[in-house]
Parts: C-alpha cells; sequence; structure tokens
C-alpha cells in the first residue's frame, strides 16, 4: 500500500467541502478504501479525514459499511475470514496495512468501544490494569496511579472507588461502558473508535457518557458510531454521512444537520430515508 503519496493536506473529496480541515490535522486519513468480505463489497472507495483531537460522527442507514470502516482502523477486519482491503489507511501517521505494523502496537494508540459493554470477569481493578500488565508495568503504586486516573478519566471514579476489588460484572449497564471506556484509556491511546456505545444505555448513563465524550475530546481523537442523530448533533464537532460503501458527505456537524448539501443527506437525518 502506497502512503507516501497521500499529501500532507487533507484533499479534497466529492464529499468534503473545499478548505474544510486546511487547518487541521488529521489522526486518520482514507483514499479509495475498498472492503470485500468473499465476493461481496462492503466499502467502495471511502475517502475519509478524521481531525485530530475532535469527535466525528459516522451516521448511515444499517449495512453501509459503517462498522467494517471502523475495523479497518485497528485492523480488526484482520480477524474476519475472507475479509480483503484495498485502498490508503493512514493512521496516525503511519500506513496501517504496512507489512512492518506491529498490530499490538496500533491497537494500543487506536482503542475501540463496541456496542455491547463488555467488560472482563474479574475485579473492576483488574479490568482497568488489564492492559497495563499486559505493557509490563508491575508496580502495584504505578498500576493503582493509572487505574484511578483511568477510572476518573472515565467519570466512573467516584461510584467505584469503594468497590474496586468487586467483580465488573455487578456494575451496572452504564457503569461497565464507562469501564470499558476507562480499560481502553488506561493504556493512553490516541484515537478512540466508538461503535454505537451508548445504544443499550438508559437515558441517565446516555447523558453522562456524552458528557464524558466531550471532556475526552481534550486528549483523545474519538470516531463514533451511532444511529442517534440528536447524540451526533450534540457531541461530534464533524459528521460524515456514510451510504452503500461511500462518504457521501462530510461537514461540520452544525452545518451538516441544518444545511446539508445533498438530498440523500438530508432524506436520512429527517427520517425520510428509505432503504
Ligand atoms: N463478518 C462479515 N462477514 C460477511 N459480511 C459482513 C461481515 N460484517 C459485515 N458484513 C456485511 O458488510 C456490509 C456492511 O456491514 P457493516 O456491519 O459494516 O454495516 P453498518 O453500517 O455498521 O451496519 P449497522 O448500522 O447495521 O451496524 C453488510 O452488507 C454486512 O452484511
Amino acid at each position: 500500500m502506497n502512503v507516501a503519496a497521500l499529501p500532507v493536506a487533507p484533499m479534497t473529496t466529492d464529499a468534503m467541502p473545499g478548505g474544510l480541515l486546511d487547518a487541521i490535522e488529521c489522526a486518520i486519513q482514507t483514499r479509495g478504501l475498498r472492503l470485500h468480505y468473499g465476493d461481496v463489497p462492503a466499502l467502495d472507495g471511502v475517502d475519509l479525514d478524521v481531525p485530530r483531537h475532535r469527535v466525528t460522527a459516522l451516521i448511515g442507514p444499517s449495512g453501509c459499511g459503517k462498522s467494517s470502516l471502523l475495523r479497518c482502523f485497528n485492523r480488526l477486519n484482520d480477524e474476519i475470514a475472507e475479509c480483503r482491503v484495498e485502498g490508503q489507511v493512514r493512521v496516525l501517521d503511519v500506513d496501517a496495512y504496512a507489512p512492518d505494523v506491529v498490530l499490538p502496537d496500533l491497537r494500543r494508540r487506536v482503542g475501540m468501544v463496541f456496542q455491547r459493554p463488555n467488560p472482563f470477569p474479574m475485579p473492576v481493578l483488574e479490568n482497568v490494569a488489564f492492559g497495563l500488565r499486559l505493557a509490563g508495568i508491575r508496580s502495584r503504586s504505578e498500576i493503582e496511579a493509572r487505574v484511578e486516573a483511568a477510572l476518573r478519566a472515565a467519570a466512573l471514579w467516584e461510584e467505584v472507588r469503594d468497590r474496586l476489588e468487586r467483580s465488573a460484572l455487578e456494575l451496572s449497564a452504564g457503569q461497565q461502558q464507562r469501564l470499558v471506556i476507562a480499560r481502553a484509556i488506561a493504556v493512553e491511546p490516541e484515537v478512540l473508535l466508538m461503535d454505537e456505545p451508548a445504544s443499550m444505555l438508559d437515558p441517565i448513563s446516555t447523558l453522562k457518557f456524552e458528557e464524558l465524550l466531550v471532556t475526552l475530546r481534550a486528549h483523545y481523537t474519538v470516531l463514533l458510531v451511532t444511529h442517534n442523530m440528536q447524540q451526533a448533533a450534540r457531541v461530534a464537532d464533524y459528521t460524515a454521512y456514510m451510504h452503500g460503501g461511500r462518504i457521501l458527505e462530510f461537514d461540520a456537524t452544525e452545518r451538516l444537520f441544518t444545511n446539508p448539501r445533498l438530498r440523500q443527506t438530508e432524506d436520512y437525518i429527517t427520517g425520510k430515508f428509505l432503504a
């Protein structure tokens, strides 16, 4: 894969208004990204720039390829038999599909949170410490300090500080999702990929989660897949509308929701879209 050909400043594509990201550094860039499962195409030439230290929402109808795209950025698609990826994928200034990429390093820099909270069946503390121990950190005091910092960053510390030794499975779904975010944050990633992370949460947990997203932006680049238009409008700086394996429109969230350039985008965000 030839990422040397990628320009430093983002190219303007049909999906993106000229000049929008000129002054903004990008954490992720793709050009002509195609993905097939066997003979079935799922991504059909994705050109996307994900601005650094911003929240970018990825919206679009079911089956348009949002999760497939997200999984290219930490190479989770590698685990799927018959999945084939072509095109340019540049993540944190590295060609993510270069032969010399060390997957555990890439996945440490690019954390992922899934739809269903997936804490490990072990104590709260050990969940968050898991990646730190894998990284070879042995000092108990360092582990405890970093666990506390990650739980604070995930807005969960006050709720679990007295139950660090209790099983994570005893937490509510909303708490489990924030625990999983703490686990991802503990190893200090630079990008957080989130695949419908709030879809299983009740309104109060969703609110806490959305507040958390806004604070995370100071330190992380967040790419958020969501079916919830209000959520995208509330938390995302930028929004990409995806359809049929391509990014059809990308813009500042407020502009995309108030003045979309394409009829298809408008139909989707106003609920008129029919598959
Ligand atoms: N592991 C897989 N094996 C084969 N086909 C797959 C696999 N995962 C996804 N697909 C197909 O790829 C296409 C894109 O799926 P993907 O899950 O990326 O879409 P999505 O936009 O995330 O959908 P949703 O919003 O419903 O989660 C779909 O046609 C889907 O059936």
